[in-house]
Parts: structure tokens; sequence; C-alpha cells
């Protein structure tokens, strides 16, 4: 469904990604991980054409993302930033309901089924009882179920997301990445999301992508990425790991 291919990105003259070679299958949760500064958001934002790479391209079903519309991609994509939505006095209702903009015509009012749509997304992301509140008096961790149900009334194939857990307690992280896994394997969406805990991405993720300094180090599962000297190279910390006692995956101790 997305194939990235060759992909640099230099800005000013400097490099930022380089060489970029990605192949992601539809229905796949593959995690980016890597330092700060390795270029992870970079891929996020050339993904889904925010930006333009210098070199290379990025094919979506078939065809370079730059050659699209930004309204049919957005048929297609979803994007959620660490920031979620901006805390706009709307309701959470009209909030969500926005996310069915890509879909409508020019001018033409939202449908029954629209409107079915969001009530539907209400249930499965339990904000009924937020609907008519304010998006700017809720929490972070309510908004950003909010930002998902956006996203899931917007219908993508693909849904990127960058650090969607960066502000919220341990059992927001673990709510909205459930929720996100859920829709996954629900209707076999494809989710790229970059994320800074290793032991979450291991948990949630099918495949990780590890970067470092704007390149590629290595594409694998958890159990070949969160590995003592794989991350020692490039996190540069000498963590122990240990396996989750009900999954058995690998996690790290620091
Ligand atoms: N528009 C820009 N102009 C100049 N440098 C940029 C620009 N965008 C990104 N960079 C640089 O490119 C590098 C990669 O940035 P990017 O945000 O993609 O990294 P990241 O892996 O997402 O980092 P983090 O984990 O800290 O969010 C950084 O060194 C950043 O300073």
């Amino acid at each position: 469904m997305l194939d990235i291919q060759n992909v640099s990105k230099s800005v000013d003259g400097k490099p930022i990604v380089q060489d970029i070679q990605l192949s992601i299958q539809k229905g796949k949760c593959i995690g980016l991980i890597g330092p700060n500064g390795a270029g992870k958001s970079t891929v996020v934002k050339l993904i889904s054409a925010l930006e333009k790479p210098s070199a290379g391209q990025i094919q979506f079903m078939g065809k370079d993302v730059q050659d699209w519309s930004v309204k049919k991609l957005a048929q297609h994509i979803a994007v959620l930033t660490q920031e979620g939505l901006a805390p706009y006095p709307i309701t959470v209702y009209d909030a969500i309901l926005m996310g069915r903009y890509p879909h409508l015509g020019f001018f033409q009012r939202e449908s029954k089924r629209d409107y079915e749509i969001v009530e539907e997304v209400l249930k499965i992301t339990d904000l009924t009882e937020f609907r008519d509140q304010l998006l700017d008096t809720l929490s972070g961790g309510e908004r950003q179920r909010v930002a998902i149900a956006k996203a899931m009334v917007q219908q993508p194939e693909l849904l990127l997301l960058d650090e969607p857990t960066t502000y919220l307690d341990i059992g927001h992280q673990l709510n909205i990445l459930k929720l996100v896994q859920d829709w996954q394997k629900r209707d076999g969406l494809t989710v790229v999301m970059v994320l800074h805990d290793l032991n979450l991405a291991a948990q949630f993720c099918d495949e990780l992508v590890l970067m470092d300094h704007g390149r590629v180090v290595r594409v694998g599962t958890s159990e070949d990425i969160i590995a003592k000297e794989m991350l020692e190279s490039v996190y540069h910390a000498n963590p122990e790991i240990i396996r989750h006692p009900k999954t058995n995956i690998p996690q790290i101790l620091l």
C-alpha cells in the first residue's frame, strides 16, 4: 500500500533524511523509532505529502503522494500529531464531525450517513458522555481520544501518528494505543506511528523501523530490534532487556 523509494530530504543543503527505502503492507502497524533528531517526524511529513522529498518518491496505493490532491489524500490518510487537536471552543461532536469533511462535496451538507458514522464512533471511543462538552475544557487524554475519533470518522486506509502518547499518563497511553490497535484489527487499517517509548512500540507494532541520523538502521520485529547491542549502538544507552511476563515480548529496563 505504501512504497517509500530512495527518499531523501535536505533543507538548506543539510540532509535530514537520506535514502529511505520502506515497503509497508496493508493492515500492518509499523513503529518508527530512534533517537531525537533521527528523522522520524520528517518521514511522517513526507508520507502525508506535507513535505516534498528532495529525491526519490513515495507511492501510496500505486500513485506518488505528491500527485494526489489534498482532499483526495485526506480521504485515505489521516494524520495525528503529538499536540492532537487544538483546544478550540467547539463541541466534541462538532470536532469529530469535521473528520467527515474530506468526503463531502463543495457546499455539500452532511448526510444522514455522516451523522450515523459519528454516532458509531462516539460509542467505539467511549466519548458519548462528552459529546456536548467543549474541546477546550477536556483533559489532554480526553482530547487525544477525540482526535482519534475524528480520524476514525475520516475512514482512512492509512493512519499516521506522530508521538500520540507524549502528554498522556500510562493509563491514557494504553487506552489510545488500544483504540488504534482495535481499529487496525477491525478494519484492516494500516498504521505508521512514531513512538519514543520502545516498550509500547514493541507491544503494539507488528514491525519496527529503527532510524538514526536520518537513515533507516534496521527494520524488523521487536525480537530483532529490541536487542542490547542494537540499542547501545543507536541510543548510546546500556539497557537491560527482559521478557514481558504475559506476552514474552522483549522489554527494556533502564
Ligand atoms: N525545516 C527544517 N529546517 C532545518 N532543519 C530541520 C527541519 N526539519 C527538521 N530538521 C532537522 O532534521 C532533523 C530530523 O528532525 P525530525 O523532527 O524529523 O526528527 P525526529 O526523529 O522526529 O526527532 P524527535 O524524536 O526529537 O522529535 C533534526 O535535526 C531537525 O533539527
